[in-house]
Order: C-alpha cells, then sequence, then structure tokens
C-alpha cells in the first residue's frame, strides 16, 4: 500500500489532501504531512481529514512511496536541503512548486530522482482541479499510471512538456483567484445596486457554474454564446460597454501573460541561488 509524505501544509497542500481523502483514493492514516513551524494547522489537517502529522522526518519518510513538495518556492532551497537525506531514487517526488524546474530539484536534492512536476490548483479540494503534469526520466510507467489517477480523483488532468508549465501556472494554477477577484466585484456591485448579499452570492455562484456549464456542454465558442446573451440596446450589451471602456479583455490577457512572466522568473532565482 503506498505511503504518501506531504511536506508543506498549506493551501495546495489541503486542497490535494481534501481531495483525495474525499475521493477515498488512500487510505487517510496513509498520508503523513508535515510543515516548518505552524503546529496548529497541522492539527487541524488532522481533525479534519484523519490524515497523521509529524515533525519527525524519520517517522515522516519511513516507507514513503511518493512524497508532495508544497512549500513556496522560495522555501524551496532550505526545505529540500532539510529532507535531501531522506530522498531515495525509489520514491515518487511530485513538486507542485509555481517556476522550479525539476533539474532544481535534483540540484537542490543533490541526487537523481522520479519527478512530477505537476501544476493544479486548489479546486483540487472540490474534485475540479485542472492539472498538468511534466515527467522525468526517471519516472517509471507504474508511478507514471499512479500520479494520473492520484491527480485525476481531483480533477482534469493533461501531459505537457516542462517548459509549458509556465502557461498553465499562469493560465489555471492561478486562475481561480481571477474568478474570485470577479465575484468579489460582483458581490459589492450588487449590494450596492440593491441585492441582499446572501441572495447576491446565490445568484453569482449559479451565474458563474451555468457558464461555466455552457462553456463546457456547448458546441458554441465564448464569443458566440456571449453575442446570445448580448441584445441590441439592451442592458448585457450596457454594461459591457463599460467593460471595452476599461480594456478589461486586455486588463486579463496582461494578467496572465504576468503569472506566466513570474512563474518563470521564480524558477530563475531558485536556479541562480544555485548558480546554474
Ligand atoms: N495556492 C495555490 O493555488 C497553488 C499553489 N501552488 C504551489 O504550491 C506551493 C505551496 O503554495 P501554498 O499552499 O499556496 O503555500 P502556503 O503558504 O499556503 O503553504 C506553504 C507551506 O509550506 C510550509 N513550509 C515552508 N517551509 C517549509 C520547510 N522548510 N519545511 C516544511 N514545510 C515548509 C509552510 O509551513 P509553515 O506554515 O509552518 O511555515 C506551509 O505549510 C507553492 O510552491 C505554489 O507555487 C501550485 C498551484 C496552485
Ligand atoms: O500564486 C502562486 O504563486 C501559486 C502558483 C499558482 C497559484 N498560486
Amino acid at each position: 500500500m503506498e505511503k504518501l509524505a506531504v511536506v508543506g501544509a498549506g493551501s495546495m497542500a489541503e486542497a490535494l489532501i481534501a481531495g483525495i481523502v474525499k475521493n477515498k483514493l488512500m487510505d487517510s492514516r496513509r498520508i503523513w504531512v508535515t510543515n516548518k513551524t505552524d503546529h496548529e494547522k497541522l492539527i487541524s489537517l488532522q481533525n479534519q481529514y484523519d490524515v497523521q502529522t509529524t515533525y519527525n522526518l524519520n517517522e515522516l519518510f519511513q516507507n514513503a512511496s511518493i512524497v508532495i513538495l508544497a512549500m513556496k518556492p522560495k522555501d524551496a532551497a532550505e526545505a529540500i536541503e532539510h529532507i535531501k537525506k531522506y530522498l531515495t531514487e525509489e520514491m515518487l517526488i511530485i513538486s507542485v512548486l509555481a517556476g522550479v524546474s525539476m533539474n532544481s530539484v535534483e540540484m537542490l536534492a543533490g541526487q537523481s530522482l522520479a519527478i512530477v512536476r505537476a501544476m493544479p490548483n486548489t479546486s483540487a479540494a472540490v474534485g475540479k482541479s485542472a492539472t498538468a503534469l511534466a515527467i522525468n526520466q526517471k519516472v517509471s510507467a507504474e508511478q507514471m499510471t499512479l500520479v494520473s489517477n492520484m491527480f485525476a480523483t481531483v480533477g482534469v488532468t493533461a501531459i505537457v512538456e516542462e517548459e509549458q508549465l509556465d502557461a498553465v501556472t499562469g493560465l489555471s494554477g492561478s486562475g481561480p483567484a481571477y474568478i474570485y477577484y470577479l465575484a468579489e466585484a460582483m458581490e459589492k456591485s450588487a449590494v450596492d445596486v440593491g441585492l441582499e448579499k446572501e441572495i447576491a452570492k446565490e445568484f453569482i455562484v449559479q451565474t458563474l457554474l451555468g457558464a461555466a456549464e455552457m462553456l463546457s456542454k456547448s458546441a458554441k465558442e465564448p464569443k458566440q454564446l456571449r453575442k446570445e446573451v448580448t441584445s441590441p440596446g439592451g442592458t448585457t450589451e450596457a454594461g459591457l460597454k463599460v467593460l471595452e471602456n476599461y480594456r478589461v479583455q486586455h486588463a486579463f490577457i496582461d494578467c496572465i501573460k504576468e503569472a506566466t512572466a513570474q512563474s518563470k522568473r521564480l524558477g530563475e532565482d531558485i536556479s541562480a541561488g544555485m548558480n546554474v
């Protein structure tokens, strides 16, 4: 039976743990989690998901077949330095670190490792992540099946070239935050135009879910779907004109480009720190 060691217990680690446990992909007691110092967070994960937590690295890594690296990229060097003597060639290392290359992880660990670089998003917690996976040559077919199954239980997956992961990060890794940002604006405006917050929230969520399902199920392009909502001289046209004036579509395009560039920069910072 697989044993999973999760290093880092933040938003992304929790989303994955929630998805794995809710979907019964693994026995929760086979999932071991650690972080740097936030003991309360570990207790909370233990209580919520019935996982095991520890600061004892022997206990964490003993017989672990899969290791998830889920700390911030800026903390990767220190964290990997701390755990490297516990990592073995037999373990499958799954890194969700934005920007950090598989090569950098091997350099930091000072050894050759079987690595899958994954870029999921926090919607893994509700089984709706979009996860891109890139692998290095040491990953066996069996490990690849394992990791594909793991991420398939928390959403959709695609295998990509490692170089494409920056783009995935800018688009769908960060993507939920763009939608939440929109939802925040919709909530604020709904109250301003006279709706109660509770009703507004339900209607905003349903509008987002409905539009997402239309995008998913309809054969029509987004542009066509938008036109079908927009009656000439009507309300949508009036609203969209304001978005056009603010160049909101351009802002979104620049936003995704900038997030992609930041993913590249995060990786470059790690490489520069190693002088590679
Ligand atoms: N959040 C997201 O939407 C997504 C994040 N990612 C990637 O996931 C990673 C984690 O992001 P996120 O969950 O948001 O970050 P958080 O800040 O929420 O969590 C980071 C975690 O790493 C732990 N940590 C830091 N240093 C160490 C260390 N030396 N040893 C062990 N644990 C350590 C922290 O512990 P403590 O709290 O004790 O300091 C904390 O539990 C990042 O690399 C990010 O690029 C990828 C896709 C989406
Ligand atoms: O903001 C970040 O750096 C991480 C990576 C993708 C989503 N959150």
